[in-house]
């Protein structure tokens, strides 16, 4: 499989509606030379621009939807169009991921689960998802996540536990935790015997320097590829086979005695 993971720059002199067409136009570039395309947590707002959240929110199926179903149609690709603050009809917020199969239709929509900030920011602004989400491709079963959610082993043991093999993050990544950003997307392609593929954004917004450094992971937590820290296309080629070759070969999740379901 190809994959082009967009390490898109979100700054504050670019405006939403701008980003959002120039955002379209990379990922259609993406056409003939990736199955899979990956975007960044937030890049409408960036992930840390909190007073950006209400006034962006959009539906579900609103003007972000619109424009990335039409690029991931455009391109032939399946599209993980990194997250949108998403207004519920019912009124609360959310980090919402979404996911295009290559003819436009929404294969998947994830809420994250874990809200970054601790008593302000995100963890305050958005309400929590609760669903673990897959996706099934004919090559893989993508499992999806979103920035802090990286932290939390449990969910990724779920995704696996659904059939993940390749693992996508999304992310809002600072550069001043970036160390972390490394190490956690090859532990969790370690401990889960599957792909990474994480897509963090670059320029500063809100005062935070992004981390850039977008990572793609083996199986047998080898780093595939890395960007820098600036806006950048990162193009992986990856053999979806060799997740059960490594699971086959050194059954360390076979050994799970914790009563956890082992992995389908
Ligand atoms: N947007 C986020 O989830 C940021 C996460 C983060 O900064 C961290 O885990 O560190």
């Amino acid at each position: 499989m190809r994959a082009s993971l967009i390490q898109i720059a979100v700054n504050e002199d670019e405006s939403v509606g701008e980003r959002r067409e120039r955002v379209g136009s990379l990922v259609r570039e993406q056409a003939g030379s990736a199955d899979l395309v990956v975007l960044p947590e937030l890049w409408t707002t960036g992930a840390f621009a909190y007073e950006l959240f209400a006034d962006e929110a959009e539906p579900l199926e609103g003007p972000t939807f619109a424009a990335m179903a039409k690029a991931a149609r455009d391109a032939g690709v399946w599209l993980h169009a990194g997250s949108i603050p998403e207004r519920d009809p019912e009124g609360p917020l959310y980090n919402t991921a979404l996911v295009f199969s290559p003819d436009g239709e929404l294969a998947a929509a994830y809420r994250k689960i874990h809200r970054f900030g601790f008593d302000k920011g995100e963890a305050v602004l958005m309400s929590a998802g609760e669903e673990l989400v897959t996706v099934r491709l004919p090559e893989t079963v993508l499992g999806v996540s979103t920035c802090y959610d990286l932290r939390f082993p449990e969910l990724y043991r779920g995704l696996v536990d659904r059939g993940a093999e390749t693992l996508l993050v999304s992310a809002g990544w600072p550069e001043r935790r970036r160390s972390h950003w490394t190490l956690l997307a090859q532990a969790r392609a370690v401990e889960n015997q599957a792909y990474v593929l994480a897509c963090g954004s670059a320029g500063t917004h809100a005062g935070v320097p992004q981390a850039g450094h977008s990572i793609v992971v083996d199986p047998w937590g080898e780093v595939l590829a890395e960007a820098g820290a600036g806006e950048e296309v990162l193009r992986v080629e990856f053999d979806p086979a060799r997740v059960a070759e490594t699971r086959d070969r050194f059954p360390a999740l076979k050994d799970r005695t914790l009563g956890l379901a082992p992995p389908r």
